[in-house]
């Protein structure tokens, strides 16, 4: 224990590395996916948007106690899921998103759960996904029952849970924590291999050749001796913005604050 000013203070040790989560949101147009990263982010509801837009949020979470850097790509795909690599090859999680007055969106998500049941087949890997049935404020205009909603989550084996983006925020917050804990848990049970790739123009510096460190015969890894592997460079395409909620709640009384790339909150 450690004292200021007489007040003890529990000495910590060294502080924990927050785990990196990567989530995506994917859904048709219109389903609320930006609302609800918003709303999570923000703890706010937005009413205008650019529904072209496609960006990545971060936010330092704390999920049970252990820090999180979470990372949220709000994904805005035309119609139907197009050039998925970028958030399939990117997200340890994903959240599906319909809107419960909407069949056609409800009709879309299902397509989403088929894309990540492929994914995971071709991959060999599980990525937890969660089935959100948004906008359950406008449950006097549904044209999805929540028996539909849990059948259809029940049939990919997924989280599901009816949500709005307009109403309380620990709702909200409580889905975007669980679809940590589900990445969490997948991360634990089957951490990612740390990819690796081959720079050929630059030679290792003080590092005596492979065949000599490995006694391995010259003639098999001679062209490897010119070769450096490094760490996968991040994704040049996710733009990242940190938000802190605590800086939005402070800036309240502004009539209008932009506080992330393309989203205008009142
Ligand atoms: N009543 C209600 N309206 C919502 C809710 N969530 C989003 N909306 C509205 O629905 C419309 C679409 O919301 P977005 O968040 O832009 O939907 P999106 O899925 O991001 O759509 P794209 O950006 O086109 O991909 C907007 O007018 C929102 O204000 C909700 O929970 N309740």
């Amino acid at each position: 224990m450690t004292s200021v000013f007489g007040k003890p203070r529990a000495s910590t040790g060294p502080p924990s590395v927050p785990l990196e989560v990567n989530l995506a949101i994917l859904g048709r147009r219109g389903a609320g996916k930006s609302a609800l990263t918003v709303k999570f982010l923000t703890k706010r509801f937005i009413s205008e948007y650019d529904p072209n837009l496609e960006d990545t949020y971060s936010s330092e979470e704390t999920v049970d106690h252990q820090p999180i850097h979470l990372r949220v790509m709000d994904t805005a795909d035309p119609d139907t899921p197009r050039n998925c690599e970028r958030y399939l090859n990117w997200a340890h999680a994903f959240l599906v998103v319909y809107s419960v007055d909407s069949r056609q969106s409800f009709e879309g998500s299902s397509s989403y759960l088929e894309l990540l049941a492929l994914h995971t087949k071709e991959t060999q890997r599980s990525y937890p996904a969660l089935l959100l049935g948004n906008k359950l404020d406008m449950a006097q205009y549904r044209q999805v029952t929540k028996a539909e909603g849990a059948a259809l989550a029940g049939r990919f084996g997924c989280l599901f849970f009816e949500v709005s983006a307009c109403l309380d925020f620990e709702h909200v917050q409580h889905v975007f924590h669980e679809a940590v804990r589900e990445a969490r848990r997948e991360l634990e049970r089957c951490p990612p291999a740390r990819p690796l790739f081959i720079s050929e123009d630059r030679a290792p510096t003080h590092q005596a050749p492979l065949t000599a460190r490995h006694g391995l015969a010259s003639c098999t890894f001679n062209t490897l001796s010119t070769v450096s592997l490094k760490e996968m460079p991040t994704m040049a395409q996710a733009k990242l913005v940190t938000v802190k909620s605590s800086r939005a709640q402070s800036k309240r009384k502004a009539p209008t604050l932009t506080l992330l790339k393309g989203f205008k909150i009142f």
